[in-house]
């Protein structure tokens, strides 16, 4: 384990089994819909990559980057566009998947977004949520682990960029951001 996590939540194993199990669910859900799953970079990369490898029906991906936590545990507040879809989502059945809801600010943001863009339908997958920090109020559609109100990090979830790739979910030491 590495020396800044304090404890790890989900281990690689019960992560690929969860993924597995949202995957065969938004499958059933989906079939004939040609969703677009939309990743919302970076940190939920690693998830996007691992559930569409799990959906065993026909569906296109799009990419979208935000970042409103930045060198911080807690959000900014501003929901920054880095980089926006390629396609319009017009008339489409969109996924949103995310690595985790916590004050519920991206997702509420993106949500705004892709109505005011006509999207037929959108959900949300998540892996983790944190429902004891929310400030909006937003639930997810499919959502893989609830987690308690602590800052995680692995499989794509970061402190200041670090910590991305490991293969596990676990609660940063808070040391390791009290010390900045
Ligand atoms: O519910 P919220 O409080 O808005 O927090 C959740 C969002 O925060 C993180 O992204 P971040 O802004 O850190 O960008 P990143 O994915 O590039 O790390 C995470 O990946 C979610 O997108
Ligand atoms: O707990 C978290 N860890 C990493 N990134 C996050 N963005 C919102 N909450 C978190
Ligand atoms: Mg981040």
């Amino acid at each position: 384990m590495h020396e800044d996590i304090q404890e790890i939540l989900y281990t690689e194993e019960e992560i690929k089994t969860k993924v597995k199990e949202l995957g065969r669910r938004l499958s059933e859900d989906y079939r004939g819909l040609n969703p677009l799953c939309i990743c919302v970079l970076k940190g939920a990369a690693p998830f996007m990559t691992d559930l569409v490898r799990s959906m065993d029906i026909p569906l296109e991906m799009d990419f979208m980057a935000v970042s409103s936590y930045g060198a911080s545990t807690k959000s900014s507040g501003v929901v920054r566009i880095i980089k926006d879809l390629d396609a319009s989502v017009e008339g489409r059945h969109v996924i949103i998947v995310e690595d985790i809801i916590d004050s519920g600010l991206t997702l509420s943001h993106l949500i705004d977004l892709l109505r005011h863009r006509n999207a037929a339908s959108i959900k949300v997958v998540t892996l983790l949520d944190k429902p004891g920090r929310r400030t909006v109020d937003l639930q997810p559609d499919y959502c893989g682990f609830t987690i308690p109100d602590a800052f995680v990090v692995g499989y794509g979830l970061d402190y200041a960029e670090k910590y991305r790739n490991l293969p596990y979910i676990g609660i940063l030491k808070e040391q390791v951001y009290q010390q900045q």
